[in-house]
């Protein structure tokens, strides 16, 4: 089987990942790459500034840009992969669904929409069909799906695994790397030396996608969880990798070899891009650590330590690749749900 694609957005430091992932992917060809109205009509090697750790692929440097409209998309793309600026994103991503494109982004917009799917498929994979209701309402022939937060797809596999013992009340404490801002996001004077503990909007983005990807769909809507999550983030300089001390309390009692049950029983999925476990638990204190960590399972697996009973339930900490598990491998995981379920 091979799926046509498009990237929206492929010249910035998440397209920069979904090409790397993309290449060799035994479902996927890149067919169409998009980007500014600046970049368009020039090679890939020219528009962007390539930074990832792998050399651009010969075949992709070649690629002429698009401008990210529709009508410069070719007609046999049958998947594209959104990582444009949110407002960008607010205003193409529904043009290229109302012209029957399916999109699986990455972009912040309209995640916490009730017709809009949040997916992490180990997690909550059957709310995909919520893409039905979401047709019907906007009379789309295409479909929008979005993944998380890179910082919440780090902790809520995590938390999908502990309700069995039912979530109450869940702290966390973000250090999250400098590529989560972009390449401009935050500058070297800014950061190094130096821990910034705010980061606009994050905090929110966590409380509150965690209790929409915990909730359960009845077939017309998506009831939220009822867990109280509240979270502190902090900017630290590691590059890639965000690392999360989380504090979960839950109605029953928890010890540490019950959590170590509940994370080994995660879900395992049979899609090209999920890993094998999906979580894997460390013993020994000090792991995990972003720079030692963060490319476990290609940078998709969620690395789970230092856990510890409290008084209320389970004290640890958790680590994924921001811009692989937490950005383009979540968009291409979903991407590759999307054509298992039919919708592609
Ligand atoms: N919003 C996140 C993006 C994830 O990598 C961040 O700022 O780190």
């Amino acid at each position: 089987m091979s799926v046509n694609v498009g990237i929206l957005g492929g010249t910035g430091a998440v397209g920069q990942r979904f090409i790397q992932l993309l290449d060799g992917h035994p479902d996927f060809e890149l067919v169409a790459i998009t980007a500014s109205d600046e970049s368009a009509g020039k090679s890939y090697r020219e528009a962007a500034k390539w930074r990832v750790d792998s050399p651009i692929p010969n075949w992709v440097g070649d690629i002429e840009v698009r401008a990210t409209e529709p009508e410069a998309v070719p007609d046999d793309v049958d998947l594209l992969f959104s990582s444009l600026p949110s407002g960008v994103a607010e205003v193409v991503e529904p043009q290229f669904t109302e012209a029957g494109y399916v999109v699986s982004s990455n972009s912040s917009n309209s995640r916490m929409a009730d017709d809009v799917p949040l997916v992490i498929p180990e997690v909550n994979g059957e709310h995909l069909d919520l893409l039905e209701v979401q047709q019907d309402e906007r009379g789309w022939d295409g479909a929008l799906v979005k993944n998380p937060n890179c910082s919440t797809i780090t902790m809520v596999p995590t938390l999908a695994a502990l309700d069995r013992f039912g979530l109450e009340t869940v702290h966390v404490s973000t250090l999250q790397a400098v590529s989560g801002a972009g390449y401009d996001g935050v500058t070297s004077m800014e950061i190094i030396d130096n821990v910034i503990p705010h980061i606009g909007g994050e905090e929110s983005k966590m409380e509150t996608e965690s209790r929409k990807l915990l909730g359960s769909f009845d077939g017309s809507e998506i009831e939220q969880h009822d867990v109280d999550v509240s979270a502190s983030c902090n900017r630290v300089p590691t590059l890639d990798g965000h690392l999360e001390n989380v504090w979960a309390e839950t109605a029953e009692d928890i010890d540490t070899d019950d959590a170590r049950d509940a994370f080994a029983d995660a879900p395992t999925l049979d899609l090209p891009s999920a890993p094998d476990p999906l979580i894997e638990v460390f013993e020994n204190p000090d792991r995990p650590q972003p720079r030692l960590d963060r490319t476990l399972g290609g940078g998709m697996q969620i690395a789970v330590g230092g856990l510890q009973e409290t008084s209320g339930g389970l004290q640890y900490n958790c680590l994924a690749h921001n811009t692989i598990r937490g950005a383009a491998g979540a968009s291409l995981l979903n991407g590759e749900l999307l054509v298992r379920e039919g919708w592609v």
